[in-house]
């Protein structure tokens, strides 16, 4: 069975209301590969703007998660809280959140499970710091964070695999096709050995970390390259060129 290609914008903590008005005109503009599945990550406090203007072939995203449904956790939302708002995803595990707010695969992986099991749908991110791919620790690193997901999670049915390697996302720096191949193909032969044979076929593994119009159809065209997660490129109408990289 084909996979079905996926392109996540992350907004990040990035717009306002004006601002996201120009980016929802150039989606509905587009026009958008209808064979490609997009879901936007907007911040918490817009969803609600934005789910109630978005194209009806535009999916939307909560950018972060807590790991239990409600309580004494300040500042923070809930799975429940999202769907409650008719929001279907959620970003998590980004590495963002793992460096600059110090998610530890252990969180991370706990919030993902609570996020399944409450019935969101979720882009799990993963991926190496530059001085972890330069000390060869690629393969090692990736592997033990997609592992401490596995060992919470029932189903991959709803998880999206986003690979972004800390030293390309922001930097301009993207990885070669050849290197996002290398990796998405290592991840799809782990999960094959550690999950099962379907998981590794039907599991989506997007590449992130600096993603451009520019560079967006040579990294398609890579066959375990499923789609993309786009962070500063989707807060532009090139973002309309991405999504329909594979055409
Ligand atoms: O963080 C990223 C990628 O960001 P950039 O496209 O700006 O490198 N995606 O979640």
């Amino acid at each position: 069975m084909e996979r079905k290609f996926f392109v996540g914008g992350n907004w990040k903590m990035n717009g306002t209301k004006s601002e996201i008005d120009g980016i929802v005109a150039f989606l509905k503009t587009g026009p958008l590969d209808s064979n490609v599945e997009v879901v936007v990550g907007v911040p918490s406090i817009y969803l609600t703007y934005v789910k109630n203007i978005l194209p009806n072939n535009v999916s939307i995203a909560g950018q972060n998660t807590y790991k239990v449904a409600k309580g004494a956790f300040t500042g923070e939302i809930s799975p429940a809280m999202l769907l409650d708002n008719g929001i279907p995803w959620v970003i998590l595990g980004h590495s963002e959140r793992r460096n600059i707010f110090g998610e530890t695969d252990e969180l991370v992986a706990e919030k993902v499970a609570h996020a399944l099991e409450s019935g969101l749908k979720v882009i799990a991110c993963i991926g190496e710091k530059l001085e972890e791919r330069e000390a060869g620790k690629t393969e090692e690193v990736v592997y033990r964070q997609t592992k401490a997901i596995a060992d919470k999670i029932k189903s991959w049915d709803n998880v999206v695999v986003a690979y972004e390697p800390v030293w390309a996302i922001g930097t301009g720096k993207t990885a070669t096709p050849q290197q996002a191949q290398e990796v998405h193909a290592q991840l799809r032969a782990w999960f094959s050995k550690n999950v099962n044979a379907s998981v590794a076929q039907n599991v989506r593994i997007i590449y992130g970390g600096s993603v451009t119009a520019g560079n967006a159809k040579d990294l398609a065209k890579e066959k375990d390259i499923d789609g993309f997660l786009v962070g500063g490129a989707s807060l532009k109408p090139e973002f309309v060129q991405i999504v329909n990289a594979k055409k």
